[in-house]
């Protein structure tokens, strides 16, 4: 095994074989590093003040002295990170040739989560059919097709990566002289000169799949790698434990993936899962035969001024039914934005009905159905808060029918949260024992034998009413009056 790593005016640049590669950043002081608006910009908004985030549209050109080429060392593919580099491997190592691999540009760190999964990867899982096509969307470029009749719920396709990118400039030093637009630039030229790395060790095939995807940004400084990651980029996060915002997560370009368009209506939702290393495109309500598969780009309980700010980046005027009628749209996502309700507080609540709860969920499900936003994690959260309620009353019956409706969420970022081992027994209304396992069961008909209720109650009691807030997912935020600091 090789170790050690260079960079610097003097270092020659090489092109990447197989294999590995490490590539170290000079320690200097912490700089604003600038980082890549990839496609979840919404979550770039809140955790980007400490970066610089790449310019959109048309920029200036601006003049830099001649940036010095990164360099790298050459690592045996199996070792881990080799400490304050960044490094490029191929996932899964020791691929066979037909199974398909993602070229990975590592933070520290990422390897050794992957390193840590036993039996990694496990097998991707495929529908039986094909179920999608490619072809023109008008007016969008190109984009999938569904090939026949598709239910909520029925997993699309699957798909490894082609490539997986760090968000930042690998380097993030600077001359202190450099303006704010030189940072932007070198921030850009440093990003390109990495994923060149990663791109040339792809195979030849998946080097002409990438560079046939679109590239929105090709005057704002991009160089053609940086555009198409810009413009393509999934976020994963997972990789970096501990590790919040932007340094956290990466941004993957796929062969398929990439080719969803948007929608505030999307009907598909992608979900990442680390084990097989690859996403799972589900579809997220029932799609007709010929139907555009789409997905979204940017957060979508925004207004449709907000929606189509947030779209700037993509180049792309979104049409989407949403879009189109925002008079009748707007108030409507507005509502489902506001909508959290607490089980605990309606179970307690005497003076309101035993369908309260129900008829408020089913009312939130009417609008986001209304809205095309099955995909959304508030369908997931409604949905839940029915089967509970009905849990809460000691109901199976109708319990077990919406149990089987969460089941089907497999895409919401919350499932995961469900311990599924115990959801799936729920959709048996015989099935008692695992009734009575659910810290909601009966907590609405005899709150006295609910050790969670009784709980509730307590803190709700020393909280008061005015300092409890309900948040999603049913959960309850008390805070409690304490002496003056
Ligand atoms: C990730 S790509 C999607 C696939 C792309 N249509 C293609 O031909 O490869 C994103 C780009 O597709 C186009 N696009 C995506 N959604 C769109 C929409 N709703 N309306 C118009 N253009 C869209 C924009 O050019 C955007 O920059």
């Amino acid at each position: 095994m090789k170790r050690g790593f260079l960079n610097g005016p003097k270092a020659k640049s090489r092109v990447a074989p197989a294999g590995e590669a490490a590539y170290a950043a000079p320690s200097r002081d912490p700089i604003p590093v600038p980082s890549l608006a990839s496609l979840s910009l919404d979550e770039l908004k809140e955790e980007s003040e400490p970066y610089i985030t790449f310019p959109i549209g048309k920029v200036s050109k601006v003049e830099l002295p001649e940036q010095p080429a990164l360099t790298y060392q050459e690592r045996d593919a199996r070792s881990g990170s080799a400490p304050g580099t960044t490094t490029f491997t191929t996932i899964p190592i020791g691929a066979h040739p037909d199974e398909p691999v993602t070229e990975c540009i590592f933070h520290e760190g990422s390897k050794e989560v992957i390193m840590a999964i036993p039996n990694f990867p496990r097998p991707m899982i495929h529908p039986k059919k094909v179920l999608f096509r490619m072809g023109p969307a008008s007016g969008k470029g190109q984009g999938l097709f569904s090939k026949q009749a598709i239910k909520m719920g029925d997993l699309i396709f699957s798909e490894r990566p082609l490539m997986l990118c760090t968000r930042v400039a690998p380097s993030g030093f600077t001359d202190p002289s450099y303006t704010r637009e030189m940072i932007i630039q070198q921030g850009l030229i440093q990003l390109e000169q990495c994923y060149q790395i990663a791109f040339n060790r792809l195979r030849p095939a998946d080097r002409a799949e990438f560079m046939s995807l679109t590239n929105c940004h090709t005057e704002d400084g991009s160089g053609p790698l940086v555009g198409r990651v810009r413009t393509n980029g999934l976020g994963i996060s997972g990789l970096r434990p501990g590790v919040e915002g932007t340094l956290g997560r990466y941004s993957s370009v796929n062969k398929y993936i990439s080719r969803l368009n948007h929608s505030c209506c999307a009907n598909t939702y992608p979900l990442w899962d680390l084990n097989s290393f690859s996403f799972r495109v589900y579809a997220s309500r029932d799609i007709a035969e010929g139907e555009e598969l789409t997905f979204q780009y940017i957060g979508v309980l925004e207004n449709t001024a907000g929606r189509q700010e947030s779209l700037k980046p993509y180049s792309l005027v979104c049409t989407c039914p949403a879009c189109t009628d925002p008079a009748a749209s707007d108030p409507r996502r507005a509502a489902i934005k506001a909508f959290s309700p607490s089980l605990m507080a309606w179970a307690a609540d005497g003076k309101l009905s035993d369908d309260w709860l129900i008829n408020k969920c089913l009312e939130q499900l009417d609008l986001l159905t209304q809205e095309g936003l099955e995909h959304h994690n508030k369908y997931f959260y409604a949905t839940k808060a029915i089967m509970e309620a009905y849990i809460g009353l000691g109901d199976t019956e109708n319990a077990s029918k919406w149990a089987a409706k969460v089941c089907r969420q497999v895409w919401a970022d919350e499932y995961t949260d469900v311990p599924v081992g115990k959801m799936k027994p729920l959709m048996d209304p015989k099935n008692i024992t695992a009734y009575k396992e659910h810290a909601f069961w009966r907590a609405r008909v005899d709150p006295a034998s609910n050790d969670s209720m009784k709980m509730f109650q307590m803190f709700a009691a020393m909280a008061g009413p005015n300092n409890i807030k309900n948040l999603d997912g049913g959960f309850s935020l008390m805070m409690f009056p304490g002496p003056p600091m």
